[in-house]
Parts: structure tokens; sequence; C-alpha cells
């Protein structure tokens, strides 16, 4: 499917949008447990692309829909379903999007979470369209005593999937790791999409300080805390699970208007232009990079003529000032090159190491700078952990 442009950030918008959806399919996302399925799967939540209505599409069991859509219930209870998180971590808030439902939207919600050693083993397959839960399936998600797991988000009333209304934004203040959630509809209806926001939390206790990790990698905590322009994908697209699947799983700015009419480069072959874009990463924990993967896969008429990176050594409450000021303040931090500029090449995995890397000690950030736009699928930042109080400027000098 063609991407498609990013919604704006707007100050009326919650902060939370900006961190990764841990529920999402490309994330590993997966539905483990729904009471009813009947008009659609409750799998099309945690679909990446935004949802379709097709005016003309019926199936044999109703409109068909796309999103999560039960029967109307003439039983007692409400429904509800679990989601097993592709990436655990901790939540900051949601989106439950009503797209389309319309005269079928599900009215309040409440959303429970829990955070399990053991994955349950009874995950749904196939096509669900027309199936309620089977009495041996309620029997064995019983165990999980779902209905008394935390509730991060109390019956919460829903607004109709018109485009004026359809994102139900709620905030959380949940400061422990979750690894599945139950979302409960009342009584029943229908719900397009549900983005869990937040940042994925590794054990670091296991991995030694020898080992060298993707640091930036949403599956190891990584998280995108700024950027200059996300037009037709998010940066947080390029520390996602494996390699992109399209353009539209990378991060891609929209054509910069102060390019020069004609182009020149450098002596490298480099385009000598004025400006470009940016991307700020926290990394998972703090490290020495080492290596560097930068992937322009899929982009091939639109990839950028050359990128850098940059780190610095940031506390959490420097990063919430600078955030604060979209990175735009005059404390911006000392950015250290850590990449020095590459030329890119099309649909190409480029890999850095050795004496292409700078050697900068423990950082905390990095800063993926291209110019003068384009797309970038993925980014991996390879290294070791080392210990957070490592990580501050005075430690960093006596490396
Ligand atoms: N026209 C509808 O959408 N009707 C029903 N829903 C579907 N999907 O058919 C309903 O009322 O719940």
């Amino acid at each position: 499917m063609a991407n498609r442009p990013v919604q704006k950030e707007t100050s009326s918008q919650p902060h939370f949008l900006q961190f990764n959806n841990l529920a999402c399919e490309t994330a590993g996302g997966k539905v483990v447990f729904a009471t009813d399925e009947w008009f659609a799967p409750a799998r099309n939540l945690l679909k990446r692309d935004p949802p379709e209505f097709i005016a003309s599409a019926f199936t044999e069991y109703g409109k068909w829909m796309d999103g999560w859509e039960t029967r109307r219930k003439r039983i007692p209870g409400h429904d509800w379903c679990i989601i097993q998180l592709g990436v655990p971590g901790i939540i900051h808030g949601f989106d439950v999007d009503t797209s389309f439902f319309t005269g079928n939207y599900a009215p309040y919600t409440s959303i429970q979470a829990a955070c399990l050693d053991q994955m349950p083993s009874f995950t749904l397959d196939g096509d669900r369209t027309g199936m309620a839960a089977s009495p041996s399936q309620f029997e064995a998600v019983a165990q999980l005593n779902s209905d008394s797991w935390e509730e991060l988000v109390p019956m919460t009333k829903l607004r109709p999937g018109y485009s004026e209304s359809c994102h139900n934004y709620l905030n959380v203040t949940y400061p422990h790791r979750v690894t599945h959630i139950r979302l409960n509809i009342y009584p029943d209806g229908g719900i397009a999409r549900l983005k869990v926001y937040g940042i994925g939390k590794k054990d670091w206790s296991t991995v030694s300080s020898q080992d060298l990790v993707d640091l930036v990698a949403l599956v190891n905590g990584g998280v995108c805390v700024g950027y200059s322009d996300a037009h037709f994908g998010h940066p947080c697209n390029m520390i996602g699970l494996g390699r992109a699947d399209s353009m539209g799983d990378g991060w891609e700015t929209t054509r910069r208007l102060d390019r020069p009419k004609v182009l020149k480069v450098d002596e490298k072959g480099i385009l000598q232009v004025p400006g470009f874009e940016w991307a700020i990463l926290r990394l998972g924990h703090p490290g020495i990079i080492s290596k560097i993967e930068v992937d322009t896969n899929h982009f091939k008429g639109n990839f950028p003529d050359s990128c850098k990176i940059e780190t610095c050594c940031l506390t959490p409450d420097e990063e919430n000032n600078l955030i604060r000021n979209h990175w735009r303040s005059d404390k911006t931090p000392k950015w250290r090159i850590l990449l020095p500029p590459q030329k890119l090449k099309a649909h190409h995995r480029h890999l850095f190491s050795g004496e292409s890397v700078v050697q900068c000690g423990p950082v905390t950030h990095v800063r993926l700078v291209i110019a003068p736009d384009g797309g970038v699928s993925r980014l991996r930042l390879w290294g070791r952990p080392v210990s957070n109080n490592m990580t501050r400027p005075q430690q960093i000098s006596k490396l």
C-alpha cells in the first residue's frame, strides 16, 4: 500500500504520540483472545496502515469493517479482547481510533494491563470473522484472571469515528512494565485501531558489557524524541523489527524547497545544498557505538544524497527541556560526530565500522542528519552497553 502523509503534530495532540506503538503488528503485537469477532476480527486493531472504508464491501456476516467489531449483544456482559504487546514496555498513552464506526462504534472502553512471565498459548489464528470465543477458549483465558488486572484507563466514553472525532487519546501514568493488555468495550461495537504508545523495556541485567547490541532498536528500548520533518513516514519506523517491507515502513521527509535550482557536488561527490533534515533518537541503554547500519531499502528515487550521525549525553531533565523547546533552544546539546558525512546509495544497506566510526565513548542520544532530504528505512547502532553512571562528560573524558 502507498505511504500517506503522517498526521502533523499539533499543540492539541498529546505528547505520548511521539513514542512507539508497542502493540503494532509490525512490532510483533498479537491478539490472543477476543470474546466475539462477528463483523470484523480483533487483529485488525493492530494493523499499521490507517483504517479504510469501502462502501460496497460486505461479508456474509454483515458490512465489512476495517477494525474489530462484535455483534449487537443480546446476552449479559460486555466484549473484550487480550493483546500481547510485540515489545513489552512502559505505556504512556493509547489512541482508541473509532474511524468509520459511526452507528456501530463501541460507546465506552476501559483498559487493563499485566506483566506475565509466560505468554498464553491460545493465540487466535486465521480469519475469525463470524466467530465467537469457544467455551474451551473462555476456560483457558479464565486462568489469566484478566478481569482483575491493573486498570490503566477507567471506564471512558468514546467518540464516534467521524474524521474530526475518531482519535480518542487516553493518557496513562503507570511506571511498570506491561506485556499484555485487556481492551474492554461496553457493551459491544467497533473500534478501528488501538495504538499503545510507550517505550520498550528490556531486562539489561542479562546483557554482558561485552555483547554487541543494537542500542537504538525498538525492542531494546530505543525511541525517537525529535525530528525536523516526518511528512511521509515517522523516524520511529527506522528502529523497527527486521528490514522494512516497503517505503511506508521508513522515515521519509518532503522534498526541501530550498534546494538549488541547479545542483553541484563537491570533490567527494556530495551534493552542495544548504538544508538538511534530522531525527533524534534516545538509545535503549547508554553505550559505546562501534558499528552502524544505514539502510535505504525501498528508497530508490528518493534516498538522501548523504548522511552523518552525531551523538551526545543527556540526563532525563536535559532531554525534557530540549523536547519542550523542540530541540531549538540556545541550550542545544554539543553534538559530537560519530559518523562523518557519507554519500548514500539507493535501496542499499550501508555498513560502517572500524575507522569510519569515530570513538565517542558512552553516549545516550544520536542525531541522524540527512541531506538534503529523502528516506531511510532502518538505522542500527551496534555497541556495548555501559552503566548509566559512566555517561556524564567528566567520566567520558577519562575513557
Ligand atoms: N451497517 C452496519 O454496520 N451494521 C452492523 N455492523 C456491520 N458491520 O454490519 C451493526 O449495526 O452493528
